[in-house]
């Protein structure tokens, strides 16, 4: 039986804006298992770093603030942690890497010293050793000649190179999840695979956790067990990756499936992009969020949210279409009866 490290239960979090409470994030429900690479994709302001940001309860620091819903970590609900508390769980047990690797170093430490840093204050390590700690980190990421390395600073090193160290402060304190918002965008397309290749293999070595997020199904297919499409704030699909692949459910997932160049269900070469744009949080639409941009909305979908329905045992899409399909509940019912 897998074991779960992280449940994320109908969490609503939003901003409170001169237009009045704006939410973010709708209700969306998601579990990462230990040693599961679970994907957030959709496209730009679906709220997928707004999900990650409230996990880690800086969406506090961003204005922000979670609404509703818990998330379960080792069954205590971060959503009801202190912002003290949090800062024992961040940096240790969870650890975030974000897109743009220069912000997030600190231009007047060498990189030997920030990684060591991280090792003092989360493991506690005297300096020498952090040091040399450091050191054996830098090559653990796949930096070339490391002692020379650890002795320069971050404007020194390329972005790849950067990220790479981004990644080594995280796992100084060998975290049990690892939380990384689009960290290969701000990359050019062989550094993002490499990057992609050095967080596999990290996860493999150390038994990790990740939930990545990325607006390319690309990546989420060679990266994710779990696939969570999302869509104006809401979990739209979710279902292991060969499920969502072999059998994409909502209509968003399969216009997403069909913009990826020279995937097998796409227009014969021809890039497809979904016509119309996401709306801006606080103006959904009444009834499916997408159905004005879905090529099969009904009737009902112009005035019912659709709950989520099951099409396998734990793959769910919350789509109208899939309500009087064989093998599929109305789970969200069953359990308002209830
Ligand atoms: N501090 C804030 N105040 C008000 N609204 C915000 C704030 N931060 C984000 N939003 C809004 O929340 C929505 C979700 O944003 P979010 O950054 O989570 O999207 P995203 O899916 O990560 O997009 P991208 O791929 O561009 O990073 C957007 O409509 C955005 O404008
Ligand atoms: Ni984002």
């Amino acid at each position: 039986m897998a074991q779960k490290l992280l449940e994320i239960r109908k969490l609503t979090a939003g901003f409170a804006t001169e237009k009045g409470l704006l939410k973010a994030t709708d209700g969306i429900s998601l579990t990462v298992n230990k040693g599961q690479t679970v994907c957030i994709v959709g496209e730009s302001g679906s709220g997928k770093s707004v999900t990650s940001l409230a996990i880690m309860r800086l969406i506090d620091y961003a204005g922000g603030m979670i609404l509703e819903g818990s998330i379960d970590f080792h069954g205590q609900d971060l959503g009801k942690k202190t912002q003290e508390e949090m800062r024992g769980i961040r940096g240790n047990q969870i650890a975030m890497i974000f897109q743009d690797p220069m912000s997030s170093l600190n231009p007047v430490f060498t990189i030997g010293e920030q990684i060591a840093e991280s090792l003092r204050l989360h493991q506690n390590k005297k300096d020498a050793e952090a040091l040399k700690l450091a050191v054996d980190l830098i090559r653990l990421v796949g930096i070339p000649a490391p002692e020379i390395r650890a002795k320069q600073y971050p404007h020194e090193l390329s972005g790849g190179m950067c990220q790479r160290v981004v990644i080594a402060i995280a796992l100084a304190c060998n975290p049990e999840l690892l939380i990384a918002d689009e960290p290969t965008t701000a990359l050019d397309v062989t550094v993002q695979a490499q990057i992609l290749d050095l967080l596999r293999k990290l996860q493999s070595e150390l038994g990790m956790s990740i939930l990545l997020i990325t607006h390319d199904m690309g990546v989420a297919a060679e990266m994710a067990d779990r696939i969570a499409v999302m869509y104006a704030g809401a979990i739209v699909e979710e279902g292991g990756v060969e499920e969502i692949f072999d059998h994409p459910s909502h209509p968003y997932t399969v216009g997403l499936l069909q913009s990826i160049p020279g995937f097998e269900g796409g227009r014969g070469g021809e890039l497809y992009t979904i016509s119309g744009t996401i709306p801006p949080i606080g103006q959904l639409p009444a009834g499916c969020r997408f159905h004005p941009r879905c090529p099969h909305a009904m009737d009902i979908c112009r005035s019912e949210e659709p709950p989520d329905f099951m099409i396998t045992g734990d793959h769910r899409t919350a789509c109208w279409l899939f309500k009087d399909k064989p093998g599929s509940a109305d789970t969200s019912r069953e359990a308002k009866r209830a």
